[in-house]
């Protein structure tokens, strides 16, 4: 029973709001229907009634009250069949899921990430030579590049692979298969399962795809196992690596002092990569739009990296210097978060099952959001994030400008709690935020000091590909090496520090 009525768009018999949205795009449709129903509204999708938020107020309350968790539905729900112990798709309260995260969780400390840094400069200083040698009037397609680049980073980062893809002009199998998938996917989670079970052709092709990815991961877990047990006990032991790859073969969970299976093994295998590069390349991608349309955001970058880095390469002590480039990167996140969405529901609570409370799951049990509208347990509430990231009462009447000056420490520490929500909420926040982070510091950080940007089209009007996460569609920009850049000694400059170059000419 509702307690007052929620707004939104009048529903069909059967389809229910199926036609208000776009299924190629269906966060653009929530912005727009928020736009017009305001900061809480109604859909009925997939047979459910499926609330929308997009203001601090109420995304605070489903981020803080106890009762509500992760919400799996939608195209998270139909990964859920395909990846039942992956992280991403896991319930919280199964066993999986806890065991996978606590033996994770020591992978992604800030000394460990930082002790990535050599292999993520490797993987940039690919992405710099490949433009460099392009050359100044050659369009890049700059989500393909940097999709390329996270996805390299993360297979070696990750799992000791390489998967070479500066050297191929297609993208790898991985990827297209797992794009084609979860596309399927997401026009799976907005229709009935009637209709889906009549689709053969799509049906057959999803089957093919996760077959391909599953014995992919298969594969490299075969190989690197092989390779551990041939190798001698030496300094060098595969076994030492601090990555995603070594913890899930060697760690225990330190709860239940168990080792993760094999299925958990390949479900996180898929998992990492995936959710490892798809974000973390549209990040990339906007951040290059939003600094080229952004005059004097762009010099200001450039600036400090010039002052903090100068021509030298680049050192991980750098980057905790970068304050401006940090400030781009979250206002980034703000106007364009490649994560678009998270869902919360609320749910019964462990405590309270095992206390034997009375808590039934059925459309009885209600909670009041805003003191107002009601939702019941296991009602999905899905958090628009582009939408609360440009509410207006947070960010001001200019919230649509890229401004980086309203994201520095000290500004980011007075926003309203649960405003600014780019990796998602509580436990189930986004366990390689920082990874995701220290990644783009160091492209963005030597790209600026190597290069000057243009865009191909110089009306170039931003547009979003119809993919789960938010990527520019049709983005390419020209790339010129900097006036004192030597395209000759520039694989050395990536990667000899400033002070041994220097002290190498004295000495010469
Ligand atoms: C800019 C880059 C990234 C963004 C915006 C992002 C965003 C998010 C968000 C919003 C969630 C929560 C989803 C939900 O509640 O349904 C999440 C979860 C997750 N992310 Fe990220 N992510 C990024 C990069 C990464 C990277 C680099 C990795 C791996 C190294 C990663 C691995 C994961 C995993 C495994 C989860 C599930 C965690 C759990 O539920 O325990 N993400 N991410």
């Amino acid at each position: 029973m509702e307690h007052e009525p929620i707004p939104g768009p009048a529903g069909w018999p059967l389809i229910g709001n199926l036609r208000d949205i776009d299924l190629n795009n269906t966060v653009q449709s929530f912005m727009a229907l928020a736009d017009e129903f305001g900061p809480i509204y109604k859909l009925r999708l997939g047979g459910t009634d499926r609330l929308f938020l997009s203001n601090h107020v109420f995304v605070d309350e489903v981020c803080t009250r106890k009762e509500y968790g992760k919400h799996i539905m939608g195209a998270v729900g139909a990964l859920a069949q395909v990846l039942p112990d992956g992280l991403f798709s896991a319930q919280t309260a199964q066993k999986t899921w806890g065991q996978a995260r606590r033996t994770l969780n020591p992978v992604f400390t800030p000394g460990t990430i930082r002790s990535m840094f050599p292999e993520m400069l490797d993987v940039t200083s690919q992405l710099v030579l490949k433009w460099a040698r392009h050359g100044p009037k050659t369009p890049i397609d700059v989500s393909a590049d940097m999709t390329r680049l996270t996805l390299d980073t993360i297979a070696l980062t990750a799992m000791d692979t390489r998967f070479n893809s500066f050297y191929h002009d297609e993208v790898h199998p991985f990827v297209r298969s797992f794009g084609d998938m979860f596309s399927e996917m997401q026009r799976r989670s907005n229709r009935p399962a009637w209709y889906t079970a009549l689709q053969w052709t799509a049906n057959r092709k999803f089957e093919e795809n996760n077959t391909f990815i599953r014995d992919f991961c298969a594969d490299v877990l075969a190989y690197r196992r092989e390779r551990e047990s041939e190798e001698e006990n030496g300094e060098q032991l595969l076994s030492n690596r601090k990555d995603v790859f070594t913890a899930m073969l060697h760690r225990r969970d330190p709860v239940t002092d168990e080792q993760l299976d094999d299925s958990v093994i390949i479900d996180n295998m898929i998992t990492f990569l995936f959710a490892g590069h798809d974000t973390t390349s549209g990040l990339l991608s906007f951040l290059l739009f939003h600094l080229v349309r952004n005059r004097n955001a762009y010099k200001k970058l450039q600036d400090e990296i010039d002052s903090v880095i100068g021509t030298g390469a680049l050192t991980v002590d750098h980057l905790d210097k970068l304050s401006y480039l940090k400030a781009c990167l979250y206002e980034t996140l703000r106007l364009d978060p490649p994560a678009q969405a998270f869902a919360v529901t609320p749910q019964v609570q462990r405590d309270d099952k095992e206390e034997g409370k009375d808590v039934k799951m059925d459309l009885e049990s209600v909670l009041l959001l805003g003191g107002r509208y009601s939702i019941s347990y296991g009602q999905s509430a899905i958090v628009i994030i582009p939408s609360l990231h440009r509410d207006k009462s947070v960010f001001g009447e200019d919230a649509n400008a890229f401004r980086p000056e309203r994201m520095t420490k000290e500004k980011m520490d007075k926003l309203p709690r649960n405003s600014f929500k780019p990796f998602g909420n509580g436990v189930r926040t986004c366990i390689g935020s920082n990874f995701a982070l220290q990644e783009a510091m160091v492209t963005a950080a030597v790209l600026f000091q190597k290069f000057d940007f243009d865009l191909v089209d110089p009306d170039y009007q931003l547009q979003y590909q119809p993919s789960l996460n938010r990527k520019p569609n049709g983005l390419f920009v020209y790339a010129r090496l900097r006036p004192k850049v030597d395209i000759l000694s520039l694989h050395r400059d990536l990667f000899v520090p400033a002070v041994d170059k220097h002290s190498k000419e004295q000495d010469a």
